[in-house]
């Protein structure tokens, strides 16, 4: 078991992990209806995207990077060197797990006290409602589940999300250099960023919709870590951000790009330099919605604390394992718990 999984499961979810069986209904179920006041939608509407969109081989990209986290916490690259046969791979691998009968995806439920496997979202039990989203989620090997899943055919499945994983720990790093020296951040400081083994790979799947503005695919929140790497599959719009003053605001889907935003941890190292990323999921009446989240921290057991350059730090430092149980704890509340 990785540690990171350690550090999640030690914090049991105390809800229904059993996704709704999307195939059975015709109609949105009372439990899964949003009021409208929650589904707020955005003032402007923005025909484009503002998200900027970066091409890595820009010899200007370290400066769009340091804008785009200094004000929005969010971005998404191109010609990041990630193959997108590869990307291609694991949206057909995750479309086949998630196209598995719910009896099916069950025999490899998440278990309340595992941070793995197949079940409703980790920030399900601070809604009063349930969302309209399954997802499945990987830290290291498959192997496991997969065996379970296709007794005789899961060689495909394990190779394509170590492969995977493998290359978003890579450009996981590569950003986070990237966004620490843009922070002036010490040598020191950018090898605890990036001497983690692995991070977590949660794949969702956001089912078609009878009633597409009734009902939330993911409820708002922002992402534990330091970074988060986000594939939006075939196009699919869904993904919105929340921007002061424009409110919820679309992310366009960019072919072969991938979304990076933020998470509290770097909220916490910028000394909240860079914003606290809000970001939720809607749905969509006629397409099935895939994404897949790559999830990149420091070491559980390491130290997280604004960076040494700020004088007046207005944060506690506390162990990586304490943010993520306050998190789990107390959700949108856990960042304050640790202000000055
Ligand atoms: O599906 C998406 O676009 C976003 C997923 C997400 O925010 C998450 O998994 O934390
Ligand atoms: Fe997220």
């Amino acid at each position: 078991m990785s540690a990171l999984s350690e550090a999640y499961g030690d914090y049991p979810i105390p809800i229904d992990i059993i996704p709704l069986d999307f195939n059975s209904v015709d109609k949105i179920p009372e439990t899964h209806i949003w009021s409208q006041s929650d589904r707020q939608t955005h003032k402007n509407h923005h025909k484009d995207s503002i998200i900027p969109v970066i091409d890595l081989t820009d010899p200007n990209a370290i400066d769009q990077i340091r804008q785009a986290c200094e004000t929005l916490g969010m971005f998404q690259v191109v010609n990041h060197g990630v193959p997108s046969e590869l990307v291609k791979k694991v949206e057909s691998e995750t479309r086949r797990l998630f196209g598995l009968p719910i009896k099916e995806k069950c025999k490899v439920l998440r278990s309340p006290t595992g941070a793995t496997g197949y079940g409703t979202a980790r920030i399900s039990p601070f809604y009063e409602k349930a969302m309209w989203h399954e997802g499945f989620t990987i830290m290291g090997s498959c192997d496991g589940d997969a065996k379970t899943l296709w007794p005789h055919d899961y060689q495909g499945f394990c190779d394509t999300m170590d492969d995977f994983q493998n290359q978003m720990k890579l450009l996981a790093h590569n950003l986070l250099r990237l966004i620490f020296q843009s922070l002036d951040a010490t040598q020191e400081e950018i090898n605890w960023a990036t001497s983690s083994n692995g991070g977590a790979l949660q794949l969702n799947s956001y089912p078609s919709c009878p009633n597409p503005d009734g009902t939330l695919g993911l409820a708002a929140h922002t992402d534990t870590l330091l970074l988060t790497l986000l594939h939006q599959g075939g196009g699919v719009n869904g993904l919105e951000i929340f921007i002061e003053g424009s409110g919820w605001t679309p992310v366009k889907p960019v072919e072969n790009g991938f979304v990076v935003n933020l998470g509290d941890l770097m909220h916490i190292f910028s000394n909240a330099k860079f914003p606290v990323v809000y970001h939720r999921v809607m749905v969509n009446h006629l397409k099935q919605r895939i994404s897949f989240a790559y999830f990149c921290g420091p070491p559980v057991e390491s130290v997280v604390a604004p960076s040494s350059k700020f004088r007046n730090p207005c944060f506690k430092s506390l162990v990586v394992k304490d943010y993520i149980s306050l998190k789990a704890k107390n959700f949108d509340k856990a960042l304050s718990l640790i202000g000055i």
